[in-house]
């Protein structure tokens, strides 16, 4: 039996990674301090490994696709197949957006101000090209974390660092001063398995069946029946990702409506559903859009 060897992001994508993987139809079974984890398909051979290094161990073709950061994929420049942009952080389906940023009191506002000066990151490749790219010459730093924490102290003048709520910015008092990319999860893969067609099917079931589950995230099904007299006017305050479903009831003049809509409307469109002649209305969860 063939076999695609997949590498599983550790750290802050870990757990967002395992329950897409779920949602999508596989089960993987962390186990206490093995980086191995069980997976309920015999196809697939994990290995947990960081994010910082996914891409060149596909490159290199010790794993054949696995699931990282566009920032890191550009930080190695690594040579991969993107397959598939998956838009989701640890704790939210965004872009995560990797930032310049100083303390709030710093008398510097805008990147040119920061020539001559030091910058900490552990994304130092791309800062680098940054600001190589704008002729700012600057005295750039690897940091091993707790990198916001640097401007505040006086270790470093300015930071590059990834944000997603902003929280830790915030928690440090910092103060944005540029943008310098936006990154998102991807699923990549290493250029032979994408050129051996038994791999490269997997990989795009892989891909289809987590596209599938993130569509799926935040939007649910909603049920209802409604008289043939409201139905028109029902239908018409209907949002739905395609033309909602009507069925006539069984001997009735009754009819089943369902649609799909995003979970955040479901809170206002009930009650005027109500108000247009729905009865019985069911809201239900769904695992996948495809
Ligand atoms: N809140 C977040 N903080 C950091 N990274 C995030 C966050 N949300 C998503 N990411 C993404 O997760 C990937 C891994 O993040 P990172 O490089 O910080 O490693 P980590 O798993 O957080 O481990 P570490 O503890 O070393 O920071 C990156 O591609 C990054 O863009
Ligand atoms: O904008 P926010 O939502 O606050 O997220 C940003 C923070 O998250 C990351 O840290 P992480 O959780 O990976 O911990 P770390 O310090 O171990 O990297 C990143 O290094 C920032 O410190
Ligand atoms: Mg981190």
């Amino acid at each position: 039996m063939q076999v695609l060897k997949l590498g599983l992001p550790k750290g802050s994508l870990e757990k967002a990674t395992i329950e897409l993987f779920e949602k999508a139809g596989w089960l993987i079974k962390p186990a206490a301090r093995n980086y191995f984890p069980k997976i309920d398909d015999p196809e697939l051979d994990c290995s947990i490994c960081r994010p910082q290094e996914m891409s060149r161990y596909i490159e290199g073709g010790m794993l054949d696709a696995g699931i990282t950061g566009k920032d890191w994929t550009e930080e190695n420049e690594s040579e991969a197949v993107i397959v598939a942009d998956l838009i989701y952080s640890k704790v939210s389906n965004k872009p995560t957006r990797w930032v310049i940023a100083v303390a709030g009191d710093s008398e510097i506002r805008s990147i040119e101000d920061l020539q001559g000066k030091r910058v900490a990151t552990e994304l130092v490749n791309v800062t680098r090209r940054f600001f190589a790219s704008r002729n700012i010459a600057v005295d750039i730093e690897f940091s091993w974390g707790a990198t916001e924490a640097k401007v505040v102290s006086g270790l470093a003048d300015a930071i590059v660092e990834v944000t997603e709520t902003e929280s830790t910015i915030r928690a440090h008092g910092l103060r944005i001063i540029h943008e310098l990319m936006e990154s998102n999860t991807q699923l990549i893969a290493n250029k032979d398995a994408w050129n051996d067609p038994w791999k490269r099917q997997k990989i795009e079931n892989i891909s289809l069946l987590l596209q599938g589950a993130l569509r799926a995230d935040r939007i649910v099904g909603l049920k209802m029946n409604v008289e043939n007299t409201n139905l028109d006017q029902l239908v018409s305050i209907l949002p739905s990702l395609n033309a909602p479903t009507i069925a006539p009831l069984y001997q009735s003049t009754w009819f089943s409506v369902e649609t799909v809509v995003s979970e955040d409307i479901v809170r206002d469109l009930i009650p005027r559903l109500i108000a247009r002649g729905a009865e019985g209305i069911i809201e239900y969860p769904l695992n996948k859009v495809i």
